[in-house]
């Protein structure tokens, strides 16, 4: 099997849709369940809040009747006193306590899903666009926290203080209730006719939310190509077609909405006029006093509360349903390890631990995880690799045979698809072969774990990428031990000393793409492999023209690198060849000379036309 073999995730929008919500409701139970104990007192607290807001009535109903016959106020006024109290004091604890939990599950789920992306393998993750993983990280999460914390036990309080308030109002007037009921029937009626509706439209919203994301993250990225080819208007419209898109939905879910509230609290208030006028009725022919009456009105007046508050829980639930089923998917990434799979739907804590402590025992301690080396066993060995990028797709490389000494340079040379990249895809396990073995110093590749295999390796990739932080952290992240007086020795022998101290921050400032030239990044990502003192050197060079400097710190490095420790570049350059041990000459994926360049010249005709266009270029 092939590390991209693997199903992959459904585009944002179609995502969950095809999910049943018997499953999105279990994925949401299971972002819920390990908060069960702060949930239960969160419900606690919200029975003793509708409690108190249902008992507030009959006190009101107490005190007029008092009132009516001319007894003491200082009672009920005092227990109506202590009601609000008591009644702000719960709420408010369970405000807070609500919004940990969702603070709670958001994290964890935030917790998981990066871990996932780190663990994942290597092009089953790059087969997403990073503005499609971003929006489920971020705006997904939050409509899940809402869905899996708030919103049941908004919905269960709601339906308490719902039926409370119903049955207190029978218990009060029962002809009054039957023609309040109405107004609720319409008011359900509405909602059940229009809430799928919302629904559907928030979530096609948020969709459009995440291809939005993908556009303005493309756009940005790709800055420079979209000015210098004039084509801001075109990406401007694609970017607009997501944003509009969502809006479109959301003011469909918006004038829903609206319709539903209007016809819902018209209802209501036809209902306090039916119950005003019937009670007023009924007052005159003594079937009830005033102070029922008002009793009866404040309930009524109270009902729309609960009745909101199922409603929009209901809607909060069905989008947390929504993005539950997107978030879910992340799970179809494999991961690369077993050990670093971890459940992105949050059933056992377990895994998230040991991925973690996985995650920083690599990061400190790369050169303690080498296989050491020994006599002389060459540092790596491929034999008869064959490999491809999917379990459809022809085999990026055939049959491949490969020896990288303990120490030397080999180059790799061919033309564009050879395989070259490949190849390095297969020493630092981002691909998996399907025929033939890899070995690290005598080791086959399937007793080790991924991180202790790339623990022999720096790379230095052709287009440099930026990753967050200061220089300091980009040059030390894969040796965070090394010394100062390493980092500054590796900086002078590079060229890069002057510039980083002509940096108001120097190491400390933030590495953009903005204040470093493009050699010299690819200057700092050569010093970043450097102090990581591999065992083997992997070097794509740039396709791209780099600066005098930059050229002479690359032949520089190898050459130094070369004499103690193996050195395997992409070469695109005729100097870096010329003084290549070996050199392989690849082509359809297949070695088709190998040699010193002497030799090649010699016998090698594809070597000596890439030379030929190598010169071309260089004398350009
Ligand atoms: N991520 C990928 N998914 C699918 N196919 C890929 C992927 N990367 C490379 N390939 C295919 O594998 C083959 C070898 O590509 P590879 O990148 O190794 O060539 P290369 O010699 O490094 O080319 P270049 O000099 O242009 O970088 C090509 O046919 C290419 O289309």
């Amino acid at each position: 099997m092939t590390d991209a073999s693997s199903v992959p995730l459904q585009p944002a929008g179609s995502a969950a849709d095809s999910m049943p919500t018997s499953a999105r409701v279990r994925i949401l139970w299971s972002f819920a369940r390990p908060y069960l104990p702060a949930l239960a007192v969160a419900l606690l607290l919200g029975l003793l809040t509708s409690a108190m807001a249902l008992i507030s009535p009959l006190v009101t109903e107490w005190v007029l009747e008092t009132l009516e016959v001319g007894g003491s106020l200082l009672n009920p006024v005092l227990i109506l006193l202590g009601l609000l109290v008591v009644g702000a004091a719960v709420g408010w604890y369970q405000w807070v306590l609500l919004g940990r939990l969702a603070e709670d599950i958001v994290y964890d789920a935030r917790r998981r899903m990066v871990l996932r992306y780190l663990g994942s393998r290597v092009f089953d993750l790059l087969r997403h666009s990073p503005g499609e993983l971003v929006t489920r990280t971020t705006s997904d999460t939050v409509l899940l926290n809402q869905a899996a914390s708030s919103s049941v036990i908004g919905l269960i309080n709601g339906a308490v203080t719902l039926v409370g308030s119903l049955v207190i109002m029978a218990w009060l007037d029962l002809p009054l209730l039957l023609a309040t009921l109405g107004a609720v029937a319409v008011v359900f009626l509405c909602f059940a006719v229009l809430m799928p509706r919302i629904a559907k439209a928030e979530e096609k919203a948020q969709a459009a939310l995440a291809g939005l994301g993908t556009q303005v993250e493309g756009t940005v990225r790709a800055v420079k190509t979209v000015k210098s080819s004039s084509a801001e208007a075109s990406r401007y419209e694609a970017v607009m077609e997501h944003a509009g898109e969502s809006r479109r939905h959301s003011m469909r879910s918006v004038r829903t909405q609206a319709t539903a509230w209007t016809i819902s609290g018209g209802a209501m208030e036809l209902a306090i006029v039916v119950v005003l006028g019937f009670g007023a009725y009924r007052v005159s022919i003594e079937e009830m006093g005033v102070p029922t009456l008002v009793a009866f009105l404040l309930y009524v007046w109270g009902l729309m509360g609960p009745m909101m508050e199922l409603t929009q829980n209901l809607t909060t639930l069905q989008s947390g349903l929504a993005a539950a089923g997107r978030i879910a998917q992340i799970e179809k990434l494999p991961a690369e390890d077993a050990a670093l799979e971890v459940r992105v739907t949050g059933r056992a804590d377990q895994g998230v631990r040991t991925a973690e402590n996985r995650l920083a025992a690599q990061g400190g301690s790369r050169t303690a995880a080498r296989v050491p080396t020994s006599g002389d066993v060459p540092a790596l060995q491929m034999q008869g690799v064959t490999a491809r990028y999917g379990a459809e797709a022809e085999p990026a490389v055939v049959d491949l045979d490969l020896t990288v000494p303990q120490a030397g340079h080999v180059a790799l040379v061919g033309s564009s698809g050879a395989g070259k990249t490949t190849v390095l895809n297969l020493m630092l396990r981002f691909l998996q072969a399907d025929q033939g073995r890899i070995l690290l110093s005598g080791v086959p590749y399937e007793k080790l774990a991924h991180a202790q295999a790339r623990s022999a390796f720096a790379y230095v990739e052709q287009e440099t990428p930026v990753v967050p932080g200061t220089i300091r952290e980009n040059l030390l992240f894969s040796n965070p031990g090394a010394s100062e007086e390493q980092v500054q020795g590796v900086l002078e022998r590079l060229h890069l000393a002057e510039k980083i101290a002509s940096l108001p921050e120097g190491l400390d400032a933030a590495l953009t793409e903005t204040n470093v030239s493009g050699g010299q990044r690819q200057r700092i990502s050569l010093a970043r492999a450097l102090l990581a003192e591999p065992q083997v050197l992997l070097l794509d060079e740039a396709t791209a023209q780099v600066d005098g400097i930059t050229e002479a710190a690359i032949q520089e490095t190898i050459a130094e690198v070369a004499k103690t420790r193996a050195v395997v570049t992409i070469a695109h350059r005729l100097s870096t060849i010329i003084d290549a041990d070996q050199i392989l000459v690849m082509d359809g994926g297949r070695v088709t000379a190998r040699g010193t360049h002497a030799q090649l010249l010699g016998s090698s005709e594809l070597y000596r036309d890439l030379v030929a266009a190598l010169r071309i270029e260089t004398t350009v």
